[in-house]
């Protein structure tokens, strides 16, 4: 028995049936019976009866009759005549072995292979989840290329389901309730339109076999090894070959084609109770640029991060890529490129496509749904975080996510290079978004214990960026994130120069471009400081301002150093060195989960700190014999409850959290919302 669907068309009016499944097609006017296939939906009610079944509500299942037969009336349509393409479906057979949602593939138990018609699909082996894990993990290993990798996993992953929405019924009772409604709707539906309805059995035509919880289980099990596959560094190189790699669809387009009706293009989607949007519009995306419309694995890949890292149930996860263009001809010239072929859009236009796009939101999916900017050009990103963070629940990962992970970084690095936070001189590779965004919650951290103010605590960072060091006499042409940093210093042209008179403890790589921590830059920092703190956060691995072996082997073994992108361990005159992945993957699974617990209504600085107190404080001391000032992500899903608690307890402590009472243990509470993979158990 394959899917249990009703149809609703044109102006079939027959009822017919496949060889293990029932077609009925009732008109408006007319509805014949046929017998046997009444005992056919009997018996596929019965499946339902009682267990954990699906219905899906689709409006426009994909639907294709592989055996010839006329399925959906479309067949006997007169030109003239429109079609309602409606299905509605129980999963089961086939359908099952082929919806992401509820595969199981190998996994499923001899009774659930009877119950739901899967004997003779499946050969007769049953295995568990975690011998799949095993056998995906060792297919994985074959492949030679990062990318193959990524593609494999993202195969194996399902951001649309072939169904779109599910309702789960309990008992027979409800079934056969929600069953009757719905078709009493359709015959409304049908009179109303002049569709006819056919209960007959969904086909789909995927090549791959997918399967969401095996894909989140493989990644939760496997972080340290596949974290760089579907994130940074292989997702950057996706990104770049998006058009040629592109499968299926992964998440929601909005471009400028949508103008005007973007509220109906999101009702689109098929899941509903969205609790997080990661949204790009493509222009800078990690250090490789404009990559359009083709930024969507950023997204995909974040928000695989918060199901993964933060517990976040995949289908209350929206990936979502603005398209307004490209100003990369090479795109533009590319006739595999899947975005809008014009150059991008701004000013007026712009913003108000991003307005229509953020009312959508709120009017969708209400208050609390966290909205991350992610990968937007500095010249749009801080101006959407100021316009809309008073408004919406909203958060810049880059501006804010970094800066809360460096702040940790730093604040664990204490331990190993001494001294406390206002002791240090800060210096920064670039003032754009990560830059700026670090530099002013370190400085907002340090005026806390110093209780100086705020302009106090500036004067021991200093920035550079492409034109050299930030001073006051280039304030009049500096961009407005700029301008507090324009310290009174004579102009300083280049990095070397600028470590070698400002003599900092702690340098920031923030630029996006690669190889700007030479040797000499890494001695210079190494003949000032006994144990130098090297941050090279860059990504991807390509932009990485030095690799880790240049820091240890130019600093002869002395730097602490952290990436962006990982690096492997390095041995060095033989020892070993480990680096620390300073990226903000550590930040935002945790903090979007605290929001979401708490139900605050709007991110504050201090739920910043917050975070990234919490993750100071899981630094281990095994870690830091290690030269670590990161936790290792094998242990992401605790550290991102604990960040989830502090960050939580902030907002109940400012009065910017809903959901009341306030939950006692907040870290169990984290733990308890968040979603595991493992299989289900159907009925
Ligand atoms: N590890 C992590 O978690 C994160 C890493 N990043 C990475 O940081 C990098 C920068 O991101 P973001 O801040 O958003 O980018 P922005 O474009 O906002 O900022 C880049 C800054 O670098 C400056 N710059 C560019 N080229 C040079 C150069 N040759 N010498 C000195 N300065 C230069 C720019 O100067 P000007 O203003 O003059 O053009 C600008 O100030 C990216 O590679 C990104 O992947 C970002 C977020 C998180
Ligand atoms: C990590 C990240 O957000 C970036 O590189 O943009
Ligand atoms: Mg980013």
């Amino acid at each position: 028995m394959g899917n249990f669907s009703i149809n609703c068309f044109g102006t079939s009016k027959k009822i017919s049936k496949d060889q293990n499944n029932i077609h009925s097609r009732v008109s408006g006017e007319k509805e014949e019976k046929n017998v046997s296939g009444r005992k056919k939906i009997e018996s596929v009610l019965k499946d339902v009866k009682g267990g954990e079944s699906v219905l899906d509500l689709s409006p426009r299942s994909t639907v294709v009759g592989d055996d010839g037969e006329e399925i959906y009336g479309e067949d006997c349509a007169t030109e003239d005549q429109l079609v309602t393409p409606l299905t509605f479906s129980v999963a089961s057979g086939y359908s099952l072995l082929r919806d992401p949602q509820y595969n199981k593939g190998l996994a499923f138990t001899e009774n659930e292979r009877d119950a739901h018609y899967l004997r003779g699909l499946l050969p007769p082996t049953v295995t568990s989840q975690e011998l799949q894990v095993k056998k995906l993990m060792n297919s994985i290993r074959q492949y030679e290329l990062p990318l193959q990798k990524y593609v494999a996993m993202m195969n194996l992953q399902a951001r649309i389901s072939t169904r779109y929405s599910y309702i789960t019924l309990n008992s027979m009772k409800c079934d056969l309730f929600l069953m009757l409604i719905l078709v009493v709707w359709c015959v409304l539906w049908s009179m109303m339109y002049g569709s006819s309805i056919s209960l007959h059995k969904k086909k789909e035509n995927f090549k791959t076999e997918r399967n969401e919880r095996l894909f989140y289980k493989l990644l939760i099990d496997n972080v340290d090894e596949l974290l760089p596959i579907v994130y940074t560094p292989t997702v950057g190189e996706a990104c770049q070959k998006y058009g040629t790699i592109f499968q299926r669809p992964q998440g929601l387009y909005i471009s400028l084609k949508e103008k005007g009706k973007i509220l109906e293009v999101m009702k689109n989607w098929p899941h509903k109770s969205i609790q997080v949007i990661v949204v790009t519009d493509g222009e800078r995306i990690l250090g490789l640029g404009d990559l359009g419309c083709q930024g969507m694995g950023i997204p995909v890949g974040k928000l695989a991060l918060y199901t993964a890292l933060g517990g976040f149930r995949p289908s209350a996860c929206l990936p979502v890529t603005i398209d307004v263009g490209t100003n990369n001809q090479k795109l533009l010239n590319d006739e595999f490129y899947i975005g809008l072929k014009q150059r991008r859009a701004t000013g007026q236009e712009y913003y108000d496509l991003l307005h229509e796009f953020m009312s959508a939101v709120k009017q969708n999916y209400g208050e609390k749904v966290l909205i991350q900017f992610e990968d937007f050009a500095n010249h749009n990103a801080f101006e959407l975080l100021t316009k809309y963070s008073t408004n919406h629940l909203i958060f810049n990962d880059d501006i804010q996510g970094t800066a809360s992970v460096v702040l940790a970084g730093v604040v664990a690095a204490l331990k190993l290079i001494g001294g406390t936070l206002p002791d240090h001189i800060f210096l920064f590779l670039g003032a754009g978004e990560a830059g700026t965004g670090i530099a002013e919650l370190i400085a907002l951290e340090m005026s806390k214990q110093t209780k100086a103010p705020i302009e106090e605590s500036r004067k021991k960072i200093f920035l550079l960026d492409s034109k050299g060091l930030i001073v006051s006499s280039r304030k009049n042409s500096l961009q407005h994130f700029k301008k507090p940093w324009a310290h009174e210093h004579e102009p300083v042209k280049t990095l070397l120069e600028a470590v070698k008179i400002i003599k900092p403890t702690v340098l920031i790589g923030s630029s996006g471009v690669g190889k700007t921590f030479t040797k000499e830059v890494i001695e210079a920092m190494t003949s000032n400081n006994e144990k130098p703190f090297i941050l090279a956060l860059s990504n991807p691995t390509s932009q990485s301002e030095c690799t880790a072996e240049e820091a240890y082997k130019w600093s002869e073994g002395r730097a602490i150093f952290a990436s962006g992108s990982p690096f492997d361990p390095v041995e060095y005159n033989g020892k070993v060195y480990y680096s620390g992945q300073a990226n903000n993957a550590y930040i935002f699974p945790g903090f979007g989960l605290g929001l979401v617990i708490s139900g605050a209504i709007r991110v504050h600085d201090d739920m910043l700190l917050a975070a990234s107190e919490s993750l100071a404080k899981q630094v281990t001391d095994e870690n830091y014999a290690k030269g670590l000032t990161f936790p290792p992500f094998t242990d992401i899903r605790k550290i991102s409850a604990n960040i989830a608690a502090n960050v939580a307890a902030k907002a109940y402590e400012l009065g910017l959290a809903t959901l009341l009472p306030r939950p006692q243990n907040l870290v169990k509470y984290a733990e308890s919302c968040m979603y595991f993979p493992l299989y289900c158990n159907y009925r």
